[in-house]
């Protein structure tokens, strides 16, 4: 490894930072902009032709505006398995590559969204902040929850994400159906092109997939009708999966009977009218964040870069389609 190329910026502290802080990258010399008290685009501009790698965590958008300030870069590695706040096109056509955390989080991402529906389904939450409250003596009873078995689950793309939760609903006795770009040959599952269909047949929809311009906006509210005034979604996805608007209205209007959201529209805001809802359960983006997997990620952080930097393939890398 040629360490003396080897600069890696850091635009923001990724999450992997926190726990794991940043010896693991003690063989590369970190160019850490939110240190700087320059404005970022004239630390970029200082730095620009010696940084060919960078880390990203999916906060901070790499718009081509941002990646015309650095000529050299080369590679992009970011905490992140989605990849919506990068211009991949842009990417593509300058040849820099893209290294992701590809299914390093599935499992996790996995739990949260069953966690997020059982907690929806038996009013965990509600249940808790009933008791603390002190209602239990002066109210009563609490009320009644609904059974997770036999519920119809649509899962909204049926990747790493989506297969995890498919596992652990099955085994909840739910029965699975999905919806995804192309029909999976490897699985059983009911297979619906439509999510508006999939919404039609299932009483819970949870969405795994990314975002891009074909998922921007997918779960509106017809989608949102077709499933039902007793209905719930989930999102372990992006919040702009789902029109944030209409979900709001809909769960207001009891259009909808309930939510589980782990990721918002414009976070770290969220609709205020939610937090009345006993019927939504709200999670502040932390369905990736646990101390085992952050671990694991930096190992394959540090890989990709060690890897890029002594020439050899990436462990982790995004294929770039046109
Ligand atoms: O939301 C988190 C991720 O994309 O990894």
């Amino acid at each position: 490894m040629k360490s003396s190329h080897a600069h890696i910026l850091v635009l923001e502290p990724p999450p992997i930072m926190i726990i794991c802080g940043d010896q693991f990258l003690k063989n590369f010399r970190l160019l850490k902009a939110w240190e700087s008290q320059l404005p970022l685009d004239q630390f970029l501009t200082i730095h620009a032709q010696s940084v060919q790698a960078l880390l990203s965590s999916g906060r901070y958008s790499l718009t081509a505006d941002i990646l015309q300030l650095l000529p050299s870069l080369r590679l992009v590695v970011t905490t992140s398995a989605g990849l919506n706040h990068i211009d991949l096109p842009e990417c593509r056509r300058r040849g820099i590559s893209i290294a992701n955390a590809k299914d390093t989080y599935s499992e996790d991402v996995a739990d949260m969204a069953v966690g997020l529906l059982i907690d929806v389904f038996r009013k965990i939450s509600s249940a808790d902040s009933f008791v603390r409250k002190g209602l239990w003596p002066t109210k009563g009873d609490f009320p009644l929850g609904s059974k997770l078995g036999g519920k119809r689950v649509g899962i909204v793309g049926l990747g790493s994400i989506g297969q995890e939760v498919a596992k652990r609903l099955q085994a909840f006795g739910c029965r699975i159906s999905y919806c995804s770009r192309n029909k999976k040959p490897y699985v059983s599952y009911p297979f619906y092109s439509s999510v508006i269909q999939l919404a039609t047949d299932c009483d819970v929809l949870i969405v795994c997939c990314g975002l891009t311009q074909q998922t921007h906006h997918m779960i509106n509210k017809d989608v949102m009708l077709a499933l039902g005034k007793e209905g719930v979604v989930v999102n372990v996805g992006r919040g702009a999966i789902i029109k944030e608007e209409e979900l709001v209205q809909c769960l207001v209007q009891g259009e909808l009977g309930g939510a589980g959201l782990d990721v918002f529209e414009n976070e770290p805001k969220v609709p205020g009218e939610l937090f009345a809802l006993d019927k939504v359960v709200l999670s502040p983006h932390t369905a990736v964040r646990t101390a085992e997997t952050l671990i694991a990620m930096c190992e394959l952080v540090k890989g990709n870069f060690e890897a890029f930097f002594s020439n050899k393939p990436l462990l982790s890398p995004v294929v770039l389609n046109n």
